[in-house]
């Protein structure tokens, strides 16, 4: 087996392009666009709200893409696991990831589907308004996943949407086992509470069994253990599980890990664009667990990377965050 520090840190999750516009809350309503949220659209509607985007720009996303960009930037060797077709989108996503030194293991799928997008709106207030037409991407399942790679990664990340289909579900949990063969530690983002109410049992499998870290938001913990006690979700979390993030949007994240307990502080401000706070926290947390670092720092390394990337547009970022981090005495 090679050293840790040269296993790639792996994610697999939808591959998402980004089409980030600028609108205010009147649009929103207009458009019947629901605030702050991720919301599954038909191909249609994807076209009209793409012709109705006013000044967009166009940005490599996905969740847990965006976590792993985030970590390919802070120095680590990485790699991501999405699905796209053979069109423009696709294959500028691909570019893009390879570009900016992540591996994009994957060829373009044979289907008939396009490559997927997401109608990114911002309001003024900073909250992102996303509305996702999946596309290729949501088919991942196995024959998308290269065991023998899954096996050299020092750290998977699996993204909860692609929880939503049978074949996602298989391919994570084959992913999840050959990684714990080589000797690494997988782990699952929530995504998305309504994802989470419809997979409620499969998810708790998961992360009752194979993995060994989890990472979501107060509303999907709650969702999870179905309460709306927090403390009481994230115990029976941590039970069950070696290491627990939670963020709370402007409030203190919460890391549960090794019998630890820590709170994270985040300073509170408007931000540019709130999209991808989530998963530049997973980001800096995951390089926190990367380098050994405990539970305090894993939270304090994930939020420095959250703030950094809602003070500009797009999901990733644009800062030399291995610089930020040594400066906080993190790196
Ligand atoms: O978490 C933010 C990401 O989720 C959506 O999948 C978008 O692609 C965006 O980049």
């Amino acid at each position: 087996m090679t050293p840790t520090e040269a296993r790639p840190v792996i994610g697999i999750g939808n591959a998402v392009m980004d089409v980030i516009s600028a609108c205010d809350d009147a649009f929103l309503d207009h458009m019947s666009i629901e605030k702050g949220i991720m919301q599954l659209v038909e191909r249609e509607r994807a076209e009209r709200l793409f012709a109705a985007m006013d000044g967009r720009t166009e940005a490599p996303g996905g969740s847990v893409g965006n976590t792993i960009a985030g970590l390919g930037a802070l120095g680590l060797p990485t790699a991501f696991v999405g699905r796209v077709a053979r069109d423009g989108v696709g294959t500028r996503y691909a570019a893009s990831i390879e570009t900016a030194g992540t591996a994009f293991p994957n060829p373009p799928a044979e289907t008939a589907l396009p490559s997927s997008r997401s109608m990114i709106f911002v309001t003024p207030d900073g909250e992102r308004s996303m509305n996702t037409y999946l596309g290729a991407s949501a088919d991942l399942g196995p024959p998308d996943v290269d065991l023998a790679l899954m096996g050299r990664a020092s750290i998977l990340l699996l993204e909860g949407y692609l929880f939503d289909k049978e074949p996602g579900k298989q391919a994570f949990r084959a992913a999840a086992k050959a990684c714990a063969q080589g000797g690494g530690r997988a782990g699952v983002t929530l995504s998305d509470p309504f994802c989470v109410d419809r997979h409620r049992g499969d998810f708790r499998a998961l992360i009752e069994g194979p993995m060994n870290f989890a990472i979501g938001n107060r509303e999907e913990w709650l969702a999870l253990y179905e309460t709306d006690d927090l403390d009481e979700a994230l115990a029976l979390a941590s039970a069950a599980c070696a290491v627990v993030a939670c963020t709370r949007s402007s409030d203190s994240v919460i890391v549960l890990a090794g019998g630890t307990r820590a709170e994270a502080p985040v300073e509170r401000v408007v931000p540019v664009d709130a999209t991808g706070a989530g998963d530049q926290f997973a980001a800096g947390f995951l390089y926190g667990m990367a380098r050994g670092a405990g539970a305090e720092v894993m939270g304090r390394t994930g939020v420095a990377c959250a703030a950094e990337v809602i003070g500009h547009v797009g999901p990733r970022p644009e800062m030399d965050m291995r610089a930020r981090l040594a400066e906080l005495g993190l790196a």
